[in-house]
């Protein structure tokens, strides 16, 4: 079944397009929320949202297009705002099919197919890390930039994957991005369509909301395992490296799409984002990740595995535990005081652009961390937390006075003679 709904055929598509054809004469085929899935029954998805939702709503910028789909982000009358997906009448599928078909209406058609492909698999690949499908309407009202009478898909709105800020932002948010991807290979590796594949894997199939990654880009998968003869005809090709994977009794090369995908975000993201200022003391985890992935010696459980037990380290901070709590002897600490007048100084990666601001499990870790800074005389636990619930603390070199502030706990060094 899945197979067959990735199929891209062009001779499937035309039989499909005809059939729809025929049950759009068929008067008690109208519905727009009513849906033919693969198998031939027709299924009602009343929780989903149908045309009257983009009643009176306003397109108001392009968030993205590729080679099929153009991409709106769309305030609905009651202000939430949504992603809405329609057919890129200037992409490169569009294109392709007038030079071939001539056929503008029958084009639009055929690539409309691969919306509703994709609604047809956001329902059944429902996961956190993959972006939600909201509803659709089968003839779009029109607005700013949408033109009437086209299929819009409704998605949960995203933002585009930026790849560039992501290497400048901190450790904690680059490592929850691979981590989301991690999540997202191991629930395609055992999908209800079986084993997925994603044959286009750049980091534009993704967006992130509230900084969380999401798949947003479902027609480019394969649920079918490439078929065998014998081992040679099992190998995975890549610019730099090519592996070699076991062609089974049954006649498919073992867990390909599930090795694609491994080393796909190990070129694509691990590489670019993992290693780079990892916490001293989950370095050697995150090498032995980059050996494996880079390397294919782990499969896809064991490598989300070592990305949980990581998680579960640095959540705790049971990989801190060899500093001494003395550590703070050093400090005086404020509770329920804040700082102004700071005098700041800049560090890097920091969550704030004007001054240090990093994430810490506690006050012991910042002591540890304000040691190292020749600059830092003081810091500041923020009541402000990260995804991963470390607080955020700031390191000054000074302050002129405290202020109260019932969130927060200054610590400021002993000078030597006190
Ligand atoms: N829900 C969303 N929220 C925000 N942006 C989105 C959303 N969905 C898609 N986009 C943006 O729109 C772009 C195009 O969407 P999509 O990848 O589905 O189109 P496509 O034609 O299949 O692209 P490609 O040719 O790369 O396969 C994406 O690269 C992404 O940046």
């Amino acid at each position: 079944f899945g197979a067959q709904l990735y199929a891209d055929d062009e001779e499937v598509l035309l039989r499909q397009l005809k059939e729809r054809r025929r049950e759009r004469n068929d008067p008690s085929g109208g519905e727009s929320r009513l849906l033919v899935d693969s198998s031939g029954s027709t299924e009602a998805h009343l929780d989903e949202m149908g045309c009257e939702a983009l009643v009176g709503m306003q397109a108001l910028e392009v968030l993205g297009s590729g080679y099929t789909k153009l991409v709106f982000k769309a305030s609905l009358s009651g202000g939430q705002s949504v992603a809405l997906k329609l057919v890129n009448e200037q992409g490169i599928d569009m294109k392709k099919c007038l030079e071939e078909f001539r056929d503008p209406e029958g084009c639009r058609e055929l690539i409309s197919y691969k919306l509703e492909k994709e609604m047809i698999l956001l329902r059944k690949l429902q996961h956190p890390n993959v972006i939600k499908l909201k509803g659709h309407c089968a003839g779009v009202q029109g607005g700013r930039g949408v033109e009437a009478g086209r299929l819009a898909i409704i998605l949960e709105r995203g933002d585009p994957l930026q790849m560039i800020q992501l290497l400048q932002s901190p450790w904690e948010d680059r490592f929850r991005v691979c981590l989301d991807l991690v999540r997202l290979l191991h629930f395609l590796s055992r999908s209800p369509l079986g084993s997925i594949g994603l044959l286009d894997f750049q980091p534009q199939q993704f967006v992130t909301v509230s900084g969380e990654l999401k798949l947003t880009d479902l027609d480019d998968g394969s649920a079918e395992e490439t078929p065998c003869q014998t081992d040679a005809d099992c190998t995975l090709q890549f610019p730099q490296r090519n592996f070699s994977v076991a062609c089974s009794a049954q006649g498919s090369c073992e867990r390909l799409n599930e090795k694609r995908n491994i080393y796909n975000a190990y070129r694509y993201f691990f590489t670019y984002l993992l290693p780079h200022q990892a916490p001293p003391r989950l370095t050697h985890l995150v090498d032995h990740i980059m050996n494996s992935t880079g390397e294919l010696k782990a499969d896809v459980n064991q490598t989300l595995e070592a990305f949980e037990h990581i998680l579960h380290l640095y959540e705790s901070g049971l990989h801190l535990d060899d500093i001494p709590a003395s550590i703070l002897r050093d400090y005086t600490v404020m509770r329920g005081m804040g700082t102004s007048g700071a005098v700041e100084y800049r560090c890097w990666p920091s969550y704030s652009q004007q001054g240090c601001l990093l994430s810490v499990h506690g006050a012991k870790e910042a002591a540890h961390i304000c040691n190292s800074h020749s600059q830092c005389n003081s810091f500041t636990l923020t009541g402000q937390k990260t995804w991963t619930g470390r607080l955020l603390a700031s390191f000054k070199s000074n302050f002129s006075h405290l202020v109260p502030d019932e969130t927060s706990e200054v610590y400021v060094k002993k000078s030597p003679s006190s």
